[in-house]
């Protein structure tokens, strides 16, 4: 199990994340919904140890100590992050990268893994071609695939469909659910809801920094029905939405100073 607890973070005098309890189990995925601004990227880094917050992070009831070095290197081996941004080193080709990315590891990685991670995501023949001349897309497959065969029990993957097209994102739920039945608990971050849709056990919803929801999917139906998650976000969310209709049927203020300068010029 991985398990964060953020008793408090603050960004600034605009943002703040209070009491959160994030855990991930094997063999499930949880999904982290919200809108722009509401945290999931400052929980994201926090799990992943690349945030300051007050708080605890534990790895299979192994308490994460920052700051000492063997702690460190425990979570990356057991955690493997996937973020929205890509960097890659853009000189080098994807198979060297790969490469580069294996020697980082302090383990022995599954090569089977890698080769059908690579013929999936149809990257064999874009495999000696640099970084640079790749897609935006097929960046993204190589960002994907290099934290991907690292074969750790946790994957945290931010925005995973952006830069995707149809037939990846139908893959890439795909290769979730496959390494989901091997065991590897996910924390997936998404606006990309019907993407989420089939694949979550588990989905935590935030607005400005507060859970709104934290349910299992079987909660999920006693409180919702079968309603799509597109649904659940709009109902679980509708007070946001009133002010936004407020706005949109508010009467229109008609300008009238051109008429008076006309009819008085
Ligand atoms: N390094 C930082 N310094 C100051 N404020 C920050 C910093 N990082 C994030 N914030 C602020 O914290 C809040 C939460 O940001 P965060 O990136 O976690 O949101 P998010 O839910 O991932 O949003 P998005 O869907 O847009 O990626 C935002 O108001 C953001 O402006």
């Amino acid at each position: 199990m991985l398990s964060l607890y953020i008793q408090h973070k603050r960004h600034g005098d605009e943002f703040e994340l209070k009491n959160i309890e994030v855990t991930i189990m094997p063999s499930q995925i949880t999904l982290l919904l919200g809108h722009n601004g509401a945290g999931k990227t400052t929980i994201i880094k926090s799990l992943f140890g690349l945030m300051d917050y007050v708080g605890t992070l534990s790895v299979n009831n192994k308490k994460i100590d920052l700051n000492v070095s063997e702690d460190v290197d425990y979570l990356k081996k057991n955690v493997s992050y996937i973020s929205d941004e890509i960097a890659l080193f853009d000189y080098l080709t994807p198979k060297e990268y790969f490469s580069l990315i294996e020697n980082s590891f302090k383990h022995q990685v599954d090569h089977q893994l890698l080769e059908k991670l690579i013929k999936i995501f149809e990257l064999e023949r874009y495999l000696h071609i640099p970084i640079s001349n790749l897609s935006h897309g097929n960046k993204k497959k190589t960002q994907i695939v290099s934290q991907l065969f690292k074969g750790s029990e946790f994957v945290i993957f931010d925005e995973p469909t952006n830069g995707l097209d149809p037939d990846m994102v139908i893959i890439l739920r795909k290769t979730l659910h496959f390494l989901k039945t091997k065991g590897i608990g996910i924390l997936l971050s998404t606006h990309h809801l019907s993407f989420g849709e089939e694949l979550y056990d588990k989905v935590i919803l935030l607005r400005n920094g507060k859970v709104k929801l934290n349910c299992t999917r079987d909660q999920v139906f006693e409180q919702f029905g079968r309603m799509s998650l597109e649904e659940i976000y709009e109902e679980a969310n509708k007070d946001y939405y009133l002010k936004a209709e407020e706005i949109l049927n508010a009467p229109d203020v008609r300008d009238n100073s051109e008429d008076r300068d006309s009819e008085t010029g």
